[in-house]
């Protein structure tokens, strides 16, 4: 019988080719992080570290349910996961728009947070990162939500993957990225620069390899975006005509990001997401989310 820690054959073909002979360093390190149970966090006890000390202390708003299962992340997570009322959102408004998608790709995937949003929402999801720690910890995530069979992790830079074409012939219906965003000084100058400061690639470059996988994209990108770089680069790359959507999120109330959308589904799309307040936790005396959008044409 599989120990409880062991990562099983099923498990691994979730992470795709790490299965593989030539990929015999990658799947042990990958049994090693399952069998030392590696960055689980233990949901009471405060972390040590002071720099993440803040994110800790809002531990529900990452994932709701970090206070009855077992959650992973790893430091660098702690302030790149997208939130969890955020990622919900994405998550139904690609459904709103496309309800006939199945299959999303979420290029760099973190610890998951977006990449289990799809999994409530669409029948399989691909993830791409180039760190085996966040792909790890994506579906560690992912088991707390019991999404973990809808989910496909890829080991991979994603500028090499793209160039690759890698992802091209998978009938992928929208592709989705948070791409980092430089670490939290990004809100340092008043403008963000979305050729200069985006990693690993400009926003140009970023676009042109998401555009080879699927017509509908979705870029989460900080909220002091150049607009004037997205409209210049969406025309420049899909013609004089061609729109991006522009939904700024809020959660309750603080600006959180901008959602920006590419494909007709969406510009077309004049509904209602239902929003309604997210519920984080049962607690008594625990907070709720609100989440608000508005839309830039
Ligand atoms: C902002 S985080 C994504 C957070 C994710 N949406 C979540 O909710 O957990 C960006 C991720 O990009 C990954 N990354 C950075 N450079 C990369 C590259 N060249 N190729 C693939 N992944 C990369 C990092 O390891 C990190 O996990």
């Amino acid at each position: 019988m599989a120990k409880p820690n062991q990562l099983r054959p099923d498990q691994l073909s979730h992470f795709v080719h790490l299965s593989k002979h030539k990929y015999r360093k990658h799947r042990r390190a990958l049994k090693s992080l399952f069998k030392r149970n590696e960055y689980r966090i233990e949901p009471n006890t405060p972390v040590q570290d002071r720099s993440i000390y803040k994110y800790w202390k809002n531990r529900l708003r990452l994932f709701s349910k970090m206070e009855c299962r077992d959650l992973y992340m790893t430091h660098e997570l702690w302030f790149s996961v997208t939130p969890e009322v955020v990622a919900k959102f994405a998550a139904r408004f690609i459904k709103s728009c496309l309800p006939d998608a199945e299959v999303m790709l979420d290029v760099y995937c973190g610890g998951g947070g977006n990449t289990i949003q799809f999994a409530q929402y669409f029948s399989k999801v691909y993830g791409v990162d180039n760190s085996l720690e966040h792909l790890y910890c994506t579906y560690r995530n992912a088991q707390a939500y019991n999404v973990e069979d809808r989910i496909w992790l890829k080991l991979g830079d994603w500028p090499t993957l793209s160039r690759k074409k890698r992802f091209n012939k998978l009938k992928i219906d929208c592709v989705f990225s948070s791409p980092p965003w430089g670490g939290p000084q990004y809100l340092k100058s008043e403008l963000y620069d979305l050729e200069a400061a985006l990693l690993p690639q400009g926003l140009r470059e970023t676009l042109q390899g998401l555009f080879q996988v699927s017509g509908n994209v979705v870029l989460f990108l900080p909220r002091n975006s150049d607009l004037g770089q997205i409209s210049r680069v969406t025309r420049e790359l899909l013609g004089e005509q061609a729109r991006c959507k522009v939904l700024y999120v809020k959660e309750n109330g603080f600006l959180k990001g901008i959602l920006c959308f590419w494909g007709e589904r969406f510009y077309n799309y004049h509904g209602h997401v239902e929003l309604g307040h997210e519920q984080e936790t049962s607690k008594p005396g625990a907070t709720s989310s609100r989440i608000d959008y508005s839309v830039d044409g």
